[in-house]
């Protein structure tokens, strides 16, 4: 059993047994006060009728003792009836004789006419006595009072009836008690399941960081309250990680694009001068390193200048975007294709001896060369003059770049659209 629920039974519990134990209690005192007060009030009714009874017979107390004794007197009144008696209403409980309380009689100041234990006749009785006395009238003139004494006597009948009613009470406290316990058991389990359905929805999203997480409790109380303000709280951060996780990605693709930008040539998407020396730079290392070949090649387009001139900047442009298109779908993947100035283009080749470059540029500066220059401008021709390097012991990238600038110095000066150190 959940501890929640086990503490709201225990208190229902507790409580039901402390309310059931004092209730019962009064209930219990209650119900002998009223008992004795009807048993007195029975006897009381039954005492005065014969005290009447006695004095209409005698004229007066004094009269009536000199005759016969008040006990004698009763008992007569009370035999059973015999052959030819007039019928005689039934009076209250059969008490086989035995009152249930002993009346001491007084006249109407309080003197005694019939003594009890340790009160004798002739006495005044005691102001206590008096005060419990009830009267008894003749019409309106109190001839005598009758105060009760001692513990009433209780017929079995009467007994009988207490027990039941405490056997009924003992049940009814019983009852309530097993009431109780249930209740508390009950109450306690829908506490503690909605409870321990908030505690997992809780666990769950620290441990697994899912979120959304909604529970269902149905209930107005404070738990129920509890839940909702859980799911609107749980609602509002689902949302806020939805637009956190969305401005995550925006900023992400943003700064890639930042990124590509910085990187790359805005006219032919080549990647730029910058990018390229860090690169080959990054890449001449590993080269020197693990002792691999490297061979970096310098490309510059022929009379670019004339190009310009003749057929416009437009035109010119368009070349340029040809040529690199041309450049980077000759070449693997893993070769640094870069545009390194306005119509110059440099390509690092890694893993590539001088032959395999030269090769490789030899197909580009055919490639260039019979391109269908004719789509762009119909006079149009496009070719380009390509220095080579693979010296690794050169001692830098940009030392290599420098000898193979001066092949391409040598390829121009030898008449353009070729590759030096040839293949
Ligand atoms: N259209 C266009 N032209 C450019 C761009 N960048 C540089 N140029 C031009 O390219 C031309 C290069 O001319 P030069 O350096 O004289 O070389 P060339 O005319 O190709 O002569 P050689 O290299 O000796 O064959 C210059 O006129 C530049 O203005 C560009 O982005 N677009």
């Amino acid at each position: 059993m959940p501890p929640l629920q086990r503490k709201l039974t225990a208190a229902l519990l507790v409580t039901g047994l402390a309310s059931t134990l004092s209730l019962g209690g009064i209930a219990h005192w209650m119900l002998m006060r009223d008992f004795q007060q009807s048993v007195m009030d029975e006897a009381f009714a039954h005492f005065s009728a014969d005290a009447l009874a006695y004095l209409q017979r005698y004229g007066s107390w004094a009269e009536a003792t000199r005759y016969q004794p008040f006990p004698e007197f009763v008992r007569q009144r009370h035999r059973p009836p015999m052959p030819g008696d007039a019928p005689r209403p039934r009076q209250g409980f059969d008490r086989r004789g035995a009152p249930p309380f002993h009346f001491l009689i007084m006249d109407p100041q309080g003197r005694i006419l019939k003594g009890l234990d340790g009160l004798p006749e002739g006495t005044l009785a005691p102001p206590e006595v008096r005060a419990t006395a009830r009267p008894i009238r003749v019409g309106d003139r109190v001839e005598l009072l009758a105060s009760p004494q001692g513990e009433p006597v209780l017929t079995r009948r009467d007994e009988d009836y207490l027990a039941a009613m405490r056997q009924a009470l003992l049940t009814g406290m019983a009852v309530a008690v097993v009431l109780a316990l249930a209740l508390g058991l009950l109450m306690g389990r829908r506490m503690s399941t909605s409870l321990q359905l908030l505690t997992h929805a809780i666990r769950g999203m620290q441990k697994n960081r899912e979120l959304p997480r909604q529970v269902t409790v149905r209930s107005g109380d404070e738990i129920g309250e509890l839940a909702q303000a859980f799911n609107a709280m749980n609602a509002e951060l689902t949302q806020a990680h939805r637009d956190l996780r969305e401005y995550a990605e925006l900023t992400a693709s943003q700064s890639a694009r930042l990124k590509e930008l910085s990187i790359r040539d805005p006219l032919t998407d080549l990647f730029n001068r910058r990018h390229f020396d860090e690169q080959a730079n990054s890449l001449y290392q590993q080269a020197m390193r693990y002792g691999h070949p490297l061979s970096v090649m310098v490309g510059d387009l022929d009379f670019f200048k004339q190009i310009n001139d003749d057929f416009s900047h437009a035109v010119g442009d368009e070349v340029l975007r040809r040529v690199a298109v041309l450049l980077r779908d000759g070449t693997r993947k893993a070769d640094l294709v870069a545009r390194y100035g306005g119509e110059e283009f440099v390509i690092l080749f890694p893993e590539s001896t001088l032959a395999q470059a030269a090769h490789c540029c030899e197909k580009l500066r055919l490639a260039i060369e019979i391109h269908p220059w004719h789509e762009v401008h119909p006079q149009l021709r496009v070719t380009m003059s390509m220095g080579l390097s693979d010296t690794l012991a050169a001692g830098s990238v940009e030392k290599m770049i420098a000898e193979a600038d001066s092949y391409l110095y040598q390829a121009k000066h030898g008449g353009r659209n070729r590759v030096l150190p040839a293949a």
